[in-house]
């Protein structure tokens, strides 16, 4: 699967330890998800592209790179992807931010969705799709294949833990897009939790266990 990228910076890897730990509180477990989205973001966004403008420094007049094109688009599935964000804010600050809202039922595993709301035009934007878990890929190829039906075409797509099992069925599902995992997990258990996993990542940002 060469449109899947696995981290390997240690800093991404010891933050997200943190992640597992059950006994890291919900303010600490907001602030390391932010962190390593930007740790991520920084990885991810290494091929946006540039083009030179002119700019006057205090001694002359040069040419000098800046990022080019449409603006980014982040667009988290909630809840959890809400939580890297800020994130990625932190990194590209004039990004536009889209919603897809979905959530897994609980029997059948399936995404539902609640909501969407994407900036327009979505066509010529570089999209990246935020969500903290893979698990069954259900949820990440629903909302990817809710982008393309209206139009977008340049698709990035970020976890912090996925399952196997879910990235192989998202990377063969859009093999156009990037697929950034922190880190890929052992398994997904019978209720498609991933092991060993960090739990429900939407309630542990959101403190609603
Ligand atoms: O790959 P999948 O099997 O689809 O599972 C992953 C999805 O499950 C979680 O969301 P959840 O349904 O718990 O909603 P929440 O973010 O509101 O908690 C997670 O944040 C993903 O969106
Ligand atoms: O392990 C999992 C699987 C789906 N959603 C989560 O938040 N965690
Ligand atoms: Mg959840």
């Amino acid at each position: 699967m060469n449109n899947v990228i696995e981290m390997s910076h240690p800093l991404i890897k010891h933050k997200i330890s943190l992640l597992r730990d059950k006994n890291t509180g919900t303010n600490e477990f907001r602030k390391l998800i932010e962190e390593i989205g930007i740790l991520m973001g920084y990885e991810a966004l290494r091929d946006l592209p540039l083009e030179d403008v002119e700019v006057e420094t205090p001694i002359e007049t040069c040419m000098t790179p800046m990022i080019s094109g449409k603006k980014l688009a982040i667009v988290p599935i909630l809840r959890a992807g809400l939580g890297m964000v800020n994130g990625i804010l932190a990194l590209v600050p004039s990004a536009k931010v889209g919603h897809i809202g979905l959530y897994r039922d609980e029997e059948t595993h399936e995404p539902h969705e609640y909501y969407c709301k994407l900036p327009d035009p979505i066509d010529q934007r570089l999209i990246v799709v935020l969500d903290p878990m893979l698990a069954t890929g259900g949820s990440a190829i629903a909302a990817i294949d809710f982008i393309k039906a209206h139009g977008g075409k340049s698709i990035k797509f970020m976890s912090i833990i996925a399952a196997p099992e879910g990235v192989e069925r998202l990377a063969k599902s859009h093999p156009d897009v990037q697929i950034y995992c922190g880190n890929i997990d052992r398994q997904l258990n019978k209720d498609a939790y991933i092991c060993p996993g960090l739990g429900d990542a939407g309630d542990r940002i959101f403190g609603t266990i």
